[in-house]
């Protein structure tokens, strides 16, 4: 669903991404890992093509750069970090944004898109929070109403950057299983960065493990997820323990590194 070969980006005089090749397969949820300043985020903007890079990224066997915006909007929605936000608009007007690549050029959202919103707003217990102004809510609830809008663009490709940093425990659950749910009932394409490499281990079936930009390790949670690779890339020292389903649990030691 997603390719990208020979991927780099240079911001500044720094080359921060280089030489990434990597597959995504339709439905298929890959977590990208890393320490701070590896190129996480940096990736999911080249994929999203709103940096510039060299190499190549497909989407849905197309070039991304073929795509014109509107249908590059229906293919993939993204959910950036730390997206600014219209202080005076609405909860639910934000949202319905996620549905402008649907609504006809001088023409008005339809029913349909106003019921599509409002079931994700639902779902992400938001409805109570439809009229208030973005400028009065709360890091979290600006995090979810970010999330909102991507999820209300139907999209059959998620980009997440870091969706739950923000979340409490419950919200963070509520947020991963809504997109595990979505992701299996409609085959959903899913690439997140995650800095909890647990929950990366438990909700993801791919880790790509990034370093100073590039590709330090690719696979399944068992193989990405040792002590002596997050030793090394993040500078920790960790237990890791076979979680109840299986997959890893990380945990920090204290005293270290
Ligand atoms: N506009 C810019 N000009 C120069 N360097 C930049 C620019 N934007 C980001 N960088 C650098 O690119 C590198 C990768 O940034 P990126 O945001 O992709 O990292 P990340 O892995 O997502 O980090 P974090 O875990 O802290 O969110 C960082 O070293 C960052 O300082």
């Amino acid at each position: 669903m997603i390719g990208v070969s020979g991927l780099s980006v240079t911001l500044g005089e720094r080359e921060v991404l280089s030489d990434v090749t990597l597959q995504v397969r339709r439905g298929e949820w890959l977590a990208v890992i890393g320490p701070n300043g590896a190129g996480k985020s940096t990736l999911l903007k080249a994929v999203m093509g709103i940096v510039g890079h060299r190499g190549e990224v497909s989407i849905d066997e197309r070039p991304a750069a073929s795509l014109k915006p509107r249908a590059r909007a229906r293919l993939v929605a993204y959910a950036p970090q730390t997206p600014a936000l219209p202080p005076d608009m609405t909860v639910s007007e934000y949202a319905l944004l996620g549905r402008t690549p649907y609504i006809p050029y001088l023409g008005r959202e339809s029913r349909h898109d106003r019921e599509v919103t409002a079931s994700v707003l639902d779902r992400l217990d938001l409805s109570s929070f439809a009229a208030r102004r973005l400028g009065e809510l709360s890091g979290g609830e600006r995090q979810r109403v970010v999330l909102a809008r991507a999820l209300a663009q139907q999209a059959p490709v998620l980009l997440l950057d870091e969706p739950t940093t923000a979340l409490d425990l419950g919200h963070q659950q509520q947020v991963l299983e809504l997109v595990d749910r979505l992701r299996l009932a409609d085959g959903l394409t899913v690439v997140s960065t995650l800095h909890d490499l647990t929950v990366a281990g438990q909700y993801a079936d791919t880790l790509l493990l990034l370093a100073e930009g590039r590709a330090a390790a690719h696979g399944k949670p068992v193989q990405v997820l040792t002590g002596a690779l997050i030793g090394k890339h993040f500078d920790a020292h960790v237990k890791i323990e076979p979680g109840p389903d299986g997959r890893p649990v990380v945990h920090l030691i204290r005293g270290g590194p």
